[in-house]
């Protein structure tokens, strides 16, 4: 394996299910050690391109490498560094918890001797130990995911692609979900995630791409993407009118409305200018009222998409035993 390589790069990838375009040449570069997120409203693509990286489907056009690795040329190799979970689980109704995680052993190659203390140590790790004798058709749907991703990581994977994680959990359970993410990058792995959910994106990754309709519209990281859509600004509240107009005259670029007392003046994307705004109102002009408005990640997916979509996903939760 190519150690130095990036975890992934992919370049003009390109995939149609007859005439319905779902990628439609996306590039994007994940380093390791990172987690990336793919974020994108229903249908975008996300999972299409999960399974073309994890070698389930081939591409119609362009390339990609995972690990270092071809997936055209070398998808055995790829499959050996990966893990994914997601919608298509591997978790088996009919076994316990700990039984599906002793066949993952097997199919690993965990040699014998090691299998059950890693099964066991896996199941603590993901606070399944009570759970691990029954089977997952009495989990919750944050347990059966947890389930699958400590599944997943019997096989060591270097990088670990997770489609929607936490799509349908209660706030808790998907609070439990980051932290594991948080984990796995801190020991090492790279993870590239897809979601729905802005502050997901915004939560866990270092780099996001923004997928619409089968393209990337836009890339970086979390505070880059908020800087494109401008709209952060300071308003402040004022108790007449001559206090506004002295006040909208000291800061030039602002704008007075007359009738709310209101000046609004616009700042950086990070607020970082805030208090050179308030130091450039004369002392003497007393503020009734300060607001700042900063722009997130809904607004760049506006901005960009035109879509509002799931800002919070605690607005669109489902219930625990969704799947
Ligand atoms: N096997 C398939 N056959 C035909 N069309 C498909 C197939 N899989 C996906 N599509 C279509 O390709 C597009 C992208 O789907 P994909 O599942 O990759 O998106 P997604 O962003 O993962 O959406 P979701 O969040 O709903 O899973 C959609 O228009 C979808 O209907």
């Amino acid at each position: 394996m190519d150690v130095t390589a990036p975890a992934i790069v992919v370049s003009g990838v390109r995939k149609a299910y007859g005439k319905n375009v779902a990628l439609d040449g996306v590039s994007l570069t994940v380093p390791r050690g990172t987690v990336f997120a793919l974020l994108g409203p229903n249908g975008s693509g996300k999972t299409t391109l999960v399974q073309l990286l994890s070698t389930l489907r081939l591409p119609d056009e362009g390339t990609a490498e995972v690990l270092g690795h071809d997936i055209r040329r070398a998808p055995a190799k790829v499959r050996a560094g990966i893990g994914v979970t997601g919608q298509f689980s591997a978790v088996d109704s009919m076994l316990t918890g700990l039984e599906n995680l002793l066949l993952m052993a097997k199919l690993y190659h965990v040699p014998n001797g090691e299998r059950e203390a890693r099964a066991r140590k896996l199941l603590e790790r993901f606070n399944l130990t009570e759970a691990g004798s029954r089977p997952p058709a009495t989990y919750s749907g944050g347990m059966r995911r947890r389930l699958d991703l400590a599944m997943t990581l019997m096989g060591n994977p270097a990088l670990i692609f997770l489609d929607e994680p936490t799509t349908g959990l209660d706030p808790r359970s998907r609070q439990t979900m980051w932290q594991i993410v948080r984990e796995l990058v801190a020991d090492g792995a790279t993870v590239f995630l897809t979601t729905q959910y802005l502050q997901e994106a915004d939560e866990l990754a270092d780099n996001i791409a923004v997928l619409d309709h089968g393209q990337i519209v836009a890339q970086g990281t979390p505070a880059e993407l908020k800087q494109q859509v401008p709209g952060a600004h300071l308003t402040l509240r004022f108790t007449d009118l001559g206090i506004l107009d002295a006040a909208a005259e000291a800061l030039p670029g602002s704008t007075p409305d007359a009738d709310s007392l209101i000046l609004r003046v616009p700042l950086d994307a990070d607020g970082g200018a805030i208090k050179r705004v308030l130091d450039e109102v004369p002392s003497g002009l007393a503020i009734e009222d300060i607001t700042v408005h900063t722009p997130d990640l809904d607004d760049v997916f506006f901005a960009l998409t035109g879509i509002r979509t799931n800002a919070n996903p605690d607005e669109s939760t489902q219930t625990e035993d969704h799947r």
